[in-house]
């Protein structure tokens, strides 16, 4: 059970992820228990836990990273629309702010283990979940089930807890959407969300890994 412990502003070492991170998931975005949009007014985008095989010891908890979506693919009919028949694409390539849950949900106490991604807003966006919001939201994106996601896992933040009532759960997914937050603005994290030109090979591979599909 959750104890009142103070929560840090940020998770993780400052100067940018270190071993196992940054670690890469992808999967399509499948059917969960429907109570993230449902109950909890947060949806999450769930992914196979199949490639957590390739982690044995990555622990259940609560993570930030980053994630891109597949560009949706608009095939239009008997070749007309477009002009000549082929399948355009949008520029939803772009990578995105997340925080994630790996495990068993111990609140809905689930038997199997989920991984649950909430896509946040881009970080030069005011954040929807600050304490300074007079009514904090969740941000909402419209439905993209099936598409594939790829995420990079770049920090944990805590474990994952039972809780006393819902809205205790709903406040602490809104703290660790802002801890994810104010983690990823820090230099060594932002260079995974934009490219600022200087950045190792390894951080730009990792880039270029996280929008190809
Ligand atoms: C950042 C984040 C933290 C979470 N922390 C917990 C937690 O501590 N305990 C818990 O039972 N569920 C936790 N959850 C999972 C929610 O309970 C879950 O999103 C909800 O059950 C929706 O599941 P569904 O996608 O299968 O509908 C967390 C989810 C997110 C996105
Ligand atoms: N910000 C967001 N983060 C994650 N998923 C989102 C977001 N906005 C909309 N969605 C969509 O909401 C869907 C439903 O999430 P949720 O309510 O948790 O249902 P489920 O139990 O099926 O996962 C996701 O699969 C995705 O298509
Ligand atoms: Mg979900």
């Amino acid at each position: 059970m959750r104890t009142d412990k103070p929560r840090d502003p940020v998770a993780g070492p400052d100067a940018g992820p270190e071993a196992p991170f940054p670690i890469r998931l992808s999967g399509p975005v499948i059917k969960g228990f429907g109570r993230g949009s449902k109950d909890l007014g947060i949806p999450t985008a769930n992914i196979p836990a199949d490639d957590l095989d390739n982690h044995p010891d990555l622990k259940t908890g609560v993570y930030y990273g980053v994630v891109a979506l597949a560009p949706i693919q608009h095939t239009t009919e008997n070749g007309h629309g477009n002009g000549n028949g082929s399948a355009e694409t949008n520029s939803r390539d772009t990578i995105l702010p997340a925080v994630l849950s790996i495990g068993y949900n111990p609140f809905y106490k689930n038997t199997v283990r989920s991984v649950e991604i909430h896509v946040m807003p881009p970080t030069t966006q005011p954040s929807p979940t600050a304490a300074s919001q007079s009514q904090p939201t969740f941000h909402r994106l419209p439905d993209f089930y099936g598409t594939k996601l790829n995420l990079l896992i770049l920090g944990y933040i805590w474990p994952e807890f039972d809780y006393v009532s819902m809205e205790a759960l709903i406040e602490d997914i809104r703290v660790d959407c802002e801890v994810a937050r104010l983690s990823l603005l820090r230099e060594g994290y932002l260079r995974y969300l934009v490219d600022d030109g200087v950045s190792s090979e390894k951080v730009d591979s990792d880039r270029e890994w996280l929008v190809k599909f």
